[in-house]
């Protein structure tokens, strides 16, 4: 059973978020908007991303608006942001970049 992820405090979130640029906070999720090429390469890394995130068992929100990408995490079972989200979030960067170089 693995062991429950704690909350970040803000300076815990802050720090993360220095090697993730193209996220922000916004209370208890951590967001990323981004403009894919066209729809059938959005679907393409909203694809990547879902074998990432099943391959770590954690999950993003995700909202796909043409060719708008928009990306939120959370850890649903403590209510806030946890590690998990930040190792997330770097995923779904190398996921969307790899779809991107090879497109
Ligand atoms: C049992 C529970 O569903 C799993 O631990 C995972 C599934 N994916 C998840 N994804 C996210 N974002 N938060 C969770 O708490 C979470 N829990």
């Amino acid at each position: 059973m693995s062991k429950r992820p704690e909350r970040l405090t803000d300076q815990q979130i802050a720090d993360g978020l220095q090697q993730l640029p193209h996220w922000h906070r916004e209370g208890d999720a951590l967001l990323r908007t981004l403009q894919a090429p066209d729809f059938p390469t959005g679907i393409r890394m909203v694809a990547a991303v879902a074998d990432a995130a099943e391959a770590m068992d954690h999950h993003p929100d995700v909202d796909i608006r043409w060719r708008t990408l928009h990306f939120a995490l959370t850890t649903h079972d403590v209510g806030g942001v946890t590690t998990l989200d930040l190792a997330l979030a770097a995923a779904i960067d190398a996921a969307v970049d790899t779809v991107l170089s090879s497109s």
